[in-house]
Parts: structure tokens; sequence; C-alpha cells
């Protein structure tokens, strides 16, 4: 039996650089994980067995036991998944599931995946299942699955609230403006090293704000909290505060309380 935490990420910086001919996009990430996971109890079974908390349709993790079954000879996998991550929310519960299954299953079966494998089954499964082999935080590029670990990293206090809405990343890739500058990995991890987030940014927000209302009131309602940089995860629907002061993030919390439904307080990995 194997008992894991599945964590969910926030995009402290992304922007979409260009359509590529596999018709993903190139992009250039900052990612981290964040103090919010998901509970997993993995277990050798003779079939695979999923029970959830939620019912969710298509289970990522039924494809990673899948690919996994493809390259060695294995049994069955009993899951027992208690979701805490909201869903199509930026947040990357689904992938960080997927990898913990590869993980898992590694471990149960004593696979000794190779680092090759480990890539090829986690690009299989989506662009960004590569980063959750990551400690805590990485710049990622290409579709997102190649990463670089960063350290230095403050572990700064976050207030994160879900608006309840579920929003397609590839809805915002197909439908998002991009081009022009964009900064490099050596220009981010200079900015991580004087610990300056002011450039820091999600391109991904002005189609967003524009298609959902409700996110772009989100993110005025927290950029008025006093939280020093306030962001879109990924393609939404999250906005996330990052502040520094225990007090002020406990006053914001409590005001973003009464309005949201999903509304915590967290930190950086
Ligand atoms: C936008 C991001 C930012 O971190 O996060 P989320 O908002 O989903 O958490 C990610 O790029 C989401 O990665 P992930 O959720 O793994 O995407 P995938 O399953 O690989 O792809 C879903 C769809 O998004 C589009 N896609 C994804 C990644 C990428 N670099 N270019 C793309 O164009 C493709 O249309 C693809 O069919
Ligand atoms: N184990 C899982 N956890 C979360 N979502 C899953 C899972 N398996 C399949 N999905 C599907 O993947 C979609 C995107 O998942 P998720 O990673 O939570 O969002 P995002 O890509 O916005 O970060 C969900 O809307 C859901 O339908």
């Amino acid at each position: 039996m194997l008992k894991t935490k599945s964590y969910a990420k926030i995009n402290l910086h992304l922007e979409v650089i260009s359509k590529r001919d596999d018709g993903f996009h190139d992009i250039i990430t900052l990612m981290s994980k964040i103090n919010l996971y998901d509970e997993i109890i993995f277990a050798k079974a003779e079939d695979f067995i999923i029970n959830s908390n939620i019912d969710i349709k298509d289970n990522i993790m039924k494809k990673a036991y899948d690919l996994v079954k493809e390259l060695r000879d294995i049994k069955g996998l009993s899951i027992e998944l208690k979701k805490n991550i909201p869903m199509g929310a930026g947040l990357a519960g689904g992938s960080s599931n997927a990898y913990e299954t590869v993980r898992a299953l590694d471990e149960l079966y004593d696979l000794s995946l190779t680092k090759e494998e480990y890539f090829d089954i986690l690009l299989k499964l989506g662009s960004d299942c590569n980063f959750f082999t990551a400690k805590s935080a990485a710049i990622c590029t290409g579709r997102g699955e190649k990463i670089k670990e960063v350290e230095g990293l403050k572990k700064y206090k976050v207030l994160l609230v879900n608006p309840g809405i579920n929003i397609s990343s590839k809805d915002v890739y197909e439908g998002m403006s991009f081009g022009g500058d964009y900064l490099s990995s050596e220009a981010i991890e200079d900015l991580i090293k004087k610990d300056d987030f002011k450039r820091f940014k999600n391109n991904m927000q002005d189609f967003v704000f524009a298609k959902y209302i409700a996110v772009k009131k989100l993110f005025d309602e927290m950029s008025a909290l006093g939280g020093f940089k306030t962001m879109m995860s990924g393609s939404g629907s999250s906005v996330f505060s990052l502040f520094e002061n225990e007090e002020e993030l406990q006053k914001a919390y409590y005001l973003m309380k009464n309005r949201y439904q999903f509304v915590i307080k967290t930190h950086l990995i």
C-alpha cells in the first residue's frame, strides 16, 4: 500500500510563444507546487479499480495505468482518491494525479522505470505532467514538458480562490493572441534571484478575462487585497495572490471567504 499527496501547481509566470506544427504551443512558464493536494491510497490489486469522492469521467489515472501496462507486465491497481484540488482550475490536479499513478506503479511493482520511460509516459499523459517530477519549482519550456528546476524562490504565502468555473486549456490556447517579446529562462532565473516579481505575468489572462467576466471580477477583487502579486494560474479559472505578511493574508482570506466557496490559505513548496 502507498499513501501519497498529489500536489497542485500554480504558474508564477506564463507566456505562450508560438503555435507549433504538431498543434501544441511553445511556452515558457515558471511553475511552483503549492501545499494543496489530493490524497491518494494506491495498492496492488487483481484489476484496475478506482474509488473517488468526486465522479470523474475518463479519469486520467486509468490512462496512466494503461500506458505503464503497455510497457511492463503488471497486474491491477486499486486507487482511493480524495480530490481536494478543484478541476479545470489551472492547478493541474489531473496531471499531478497521473504522475503519482506512474510513480506508485513503479514503486509497488518494483519496475525501476528509467528517466526516459517516465518522460515518454508523462508526455503522452499531458504537457504539464513531467513538471511533477520536480521537487518544488521549475521553469518549463517546449510544450511545458522540458523542465529546469529552480531554487531560491521564497516560500511565499498564497491566497488561492477558485470561482467554480471549469475552463478548458485547449480553448484558451486556441482563442488567445500571442507573439512578441517574452522573458527568457535566464531572465526568469535572474528575476527569481532578485526576488522581483514585477515582470512576471500570464498572457492567457486577457483572453480569459474577456470571455469569463467572473474571473476578471475575481482578479480585480484579489488585486485590491494587499498581496504583492496577483495572477491567474495557467488557463484559469483560479486566481492567486502572494503575501509576505501573515496578518494581511488572514484579513484577505476572511474577506474572500465571505464571497467565494473555494478559498484557501496555502504556500509555495
Ligand atoms: C495551460 C497550462 C499552463 O501550465 O496549465 P493548465 O491551465 O491546464 O493547468 C498547461 O500548458 C496545460 O497543460 P496540460 O493540461 O498538461 O495540457 P495537455 O493535456 O497536454 O493539452 C491539452 C490541450 O491544450 C493545448 N496545449 C497544451 C499545452 C501546450 N503547450 N500547447 C497547447 O496547445 C492543446 O490543444 C492540447 O490538446
Ligand atoms: N484525476 C483527475 N483529476 C482532475 N481532473 C481529471 C482527472 N482525470 C481526468 N480529469 C479531467 O481533466 C480535466 C482537467 O483537469 P485538471 O488537471 O484538474 O485541470 P487544469 O488542466 O485546468 O489544471 C478536468 O476537467 C477533468 O475532466
